[in-house]
């Protein structure tokens, strides 16, 4: 990455008929960065994606490379529209080959299939190919000119899990290699994986922009401690005379601002108590959390399963073997948690 501004929008305004899709959007992105935009339905992305590549006109200045889109160098830009319907008549290798013979100069066809996974379904017809190797065929199409800033508008909608995970190496790579990456995402794992910087666009303006980790520092909110089982109600009362305080769920408790070294001390309230749990589950605030705090967007239940879970028989033993002065790195060490 460099301080060269690759991408840069400065108060981009669109409306359609009244309904304002811009609402004064000002971002820059740097050479060589890769920039997650993230939002919910109908927020605004992709009209600020057609508006910086000029695909639909926008009030306001929208450049790539120092200068006017409408004036940029378009063998230097690729796009991943989020709708995107080739000729279904043409094999993959085709529809690459196609998109290639559009430039003056274009990577060679089989190398960019190959970048996608799509090497072995080069010669199949597009319309015979799985929805997410149609997403990859596309993918490879925005790619065969070799560009140095790349818009992707939601680019792993409909891949496997596999598939998934070889595209954000493929983009890492490319980035490593100086590419700038415009990327716009629903999956908050996508987003901050491979986002250096990560906006967020609501009603058609960017309430937050950061890096993963700033935002999440930020707006992600407290690590939470969840204690699930069908009788843990039981065990609110302990855990709030322990200095805990508790939401009662469905079948669960929710403990805020829980830090590893207030594990144990939980562990050992409910066992004080003799009460039954199922689960422990440690979290800490992730990318989703500041969407759904940024967005106001929620859901019942809206606790994001933990990456540092123990279940029962490991938290007693670990309890036990600590006994009520269980030190906090015992406790942290028991649910591999990290802060
Ligand atoms: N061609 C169009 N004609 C009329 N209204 C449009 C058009 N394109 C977008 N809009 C409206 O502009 C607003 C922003 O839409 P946009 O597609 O940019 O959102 P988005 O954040 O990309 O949504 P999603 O996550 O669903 O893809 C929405 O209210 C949408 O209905």
């Amino acid at each position: 990455m460099n301080d060269e501004t690759a991408v840069r929008a400065v108060d981009a305004r669109k409306s359609y008929d009244g309904t304002v899709a811009l609402d004064g959007v000002s971002l820059d992105v740097r050479e060589g960065e890769v920039f997650g935009l993230i939002g919910p339905n109908g927020a605004g992305k992709t009209t600020l994606v057609r508006a910086l590549t000029g695909t639909i006109d926008a009030e306001g200045s929208l450049e790539l490379f120092d200068g006017p889109t409408r004036e940029s160098d378009r063998s230097r830009v690729g796009l991943l529209p989020q709708e995107f319907g080739p000729p279904e008549r043409l094999t993959a290798r085709e529809l690459v080959a196609y998109y290639g013979g559009l430039y003056d100069e274009s990577r060679p066809v089989d190398d960019v299939l190959a970048d996608v996974g799509l090497a072995d379904d080069a010669d199949t017809w597009y319309e015979k190919l799985s929805g997410g190797q149609k997403r990859r065929a596309c993918v490879a199409t925005a790619l065969v000119n070799d560009p140095d800033v790349l818009f992707l508008d939601e680019p792993t909608t409909g891949i496997d899990p596999a598939g998934r995970r070889s595209l954000w190496g493929l983009v890492e790579s490319l980035a490593d290699g100086g590419v700038t990456v415009f990327l716009t995402s629903h999956s908050m794992e996508e987003v901050e994986r491979l986002a250096d910087r990560v906006g967020l666009l609501r009603d058609g303006a960017l309430v937050a922009v950061g890096t993963p980790a700033d935002l999440v520092a930020e707006y992600g909110g407290p690590a939470r401690l969840v204690i699930a089982g069908p009788d843990v109600d039981a065990g609110a009362e302990p855990l709030r005379s322990a200095g805990f305080a508790v939401d009662v769920g469905a079948d669960e408790l929710v403990l805020g601002d829980v830090t590893p070294s207030d594990l144990a001390n939980a562990v050992t309230a409910l066992a004080d108590a003799d009460v039954d749990y199922e689960s422990l589950t440690w979290t800490e605030p992730t990318l989703e959390d500041v969407y759904l705090r940024l967005t106001g967007e929620t859901f019942e239940g809206a606790f994001t399963p933990g990456a540092s879970a123990v279940d029962r028989a490991d938290a007693e033993v670990d309890a036990g073997a600590t006994g009520a002065g269980a030190s906090a790195g015992d406790a942290a060490g028991a649910t591999g948690a990290e802060r």
